[in-house]
């Protein structure tokens, strides 16, 4: 279970808040989360790992608080980033895979064993030994997702997990990222797949403005964005 109790994000130089105090309890496996750009998603987001502390308030996640249980915190929560570039690291996918579970599994061999278990569950075996930068951006996110699945997460953070993917991975990613038995909370800009899930937060400007039904968040985050145009529009 996460826990949100009034937690709250200023920018570290400026002082300026990104997240007003924000208090949610977050149960269900499908949430997504939706916003313009800058609204504050990822920093909503990033609280749960302990990626981002709050200034004020607190995030546990079962119970262990992300400020003071930061590893424990992270071994339960996997994050995969919009770009897989920012945590892809080592030259091949096993390496990197490997590389992931340096602090789940201390024996070298077990823990190639374990990379290339991994890549096969996630349909890359045949990859496993190509140099990262040789990948496809579907195939590089995919090796990101298998880093995240092989230290045996109880809950996935995806920010913005297929922006940067064509339809066909957009779709396969997404499907792969449903089939999940985990709690999985995805920020999205893709709608479709925001609504896909059994609850929604929408965010703007910094504040959860709805909570609840993902069609409904949908028509609220549809009206925020054209009502913000208009007013762009006649301003
Ligand atoms: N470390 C930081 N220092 C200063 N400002 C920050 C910092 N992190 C985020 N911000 C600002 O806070 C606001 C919210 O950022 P955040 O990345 O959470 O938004 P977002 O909704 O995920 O946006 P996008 O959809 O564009 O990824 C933005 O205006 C951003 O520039």
């Amino acid at each position: 279970m996460i826990e949100f109790k009034e937690a709250a994000v200023v920018a570290p130089d400026s002082g300026v808040p990104i997240l007003e105090p924000t208090t949610l309890t977050l149960t269900e496996d499908r949430i997504s989360i939706i916003g313009a750009n800058g609204s504050g998603k990822s920093t909503l987001a990033r609280l749960i790992n302990g990626l981002v502390l709050p200034v004020t308030g607190s995030v546990e996640v079962d119970g262990l608080d992300t400020q003071k249980n930061g590893a424990q915190v992270r071994r339960k929560v996997g994050y995969l980033f919009t770009d897989p570039s920012a945590q892809l690291i080592m030259p091949t996918g096993v390496e990197d895979v490997a590389l992931s579970l340096r602090r789940v599994i201390k024996n070298r061999k077990e823990r190639e064993e374990a990379a290339m278990a991994a890549l096969k569950e996630i349909g890359l075996a045949a990859k496993a030994d190509v140099s990262v930068n040789a990948l496809s951006g579907g195939q590089r996110q995919l090796l990101a997702l298998a880093g995240v699945l092989a230290c045996t997460p109880e809950i996935v953070v995806a920010d913005e997990p297929t922006t940067l993917l064509d339809l066909r991975w957009r779709a396969h990613v997404g499907a792969l990222l449903r089939s999940l038995p985990l709690q999985v909370i995805e920020v999205t800009h893709d709608l479709d797949s925001a609504a896909r899930a059994e609850r929604t937060l929408v965010v703007d400007l910094g504040r959860v403005v709805f909570d609840g039904d993902p069609k409904e968040a949908v028509g609220i985050y549809r009206d925020l964005m054209f009502g913000r145009a208009t007013q762009g529009a006649t301003a």
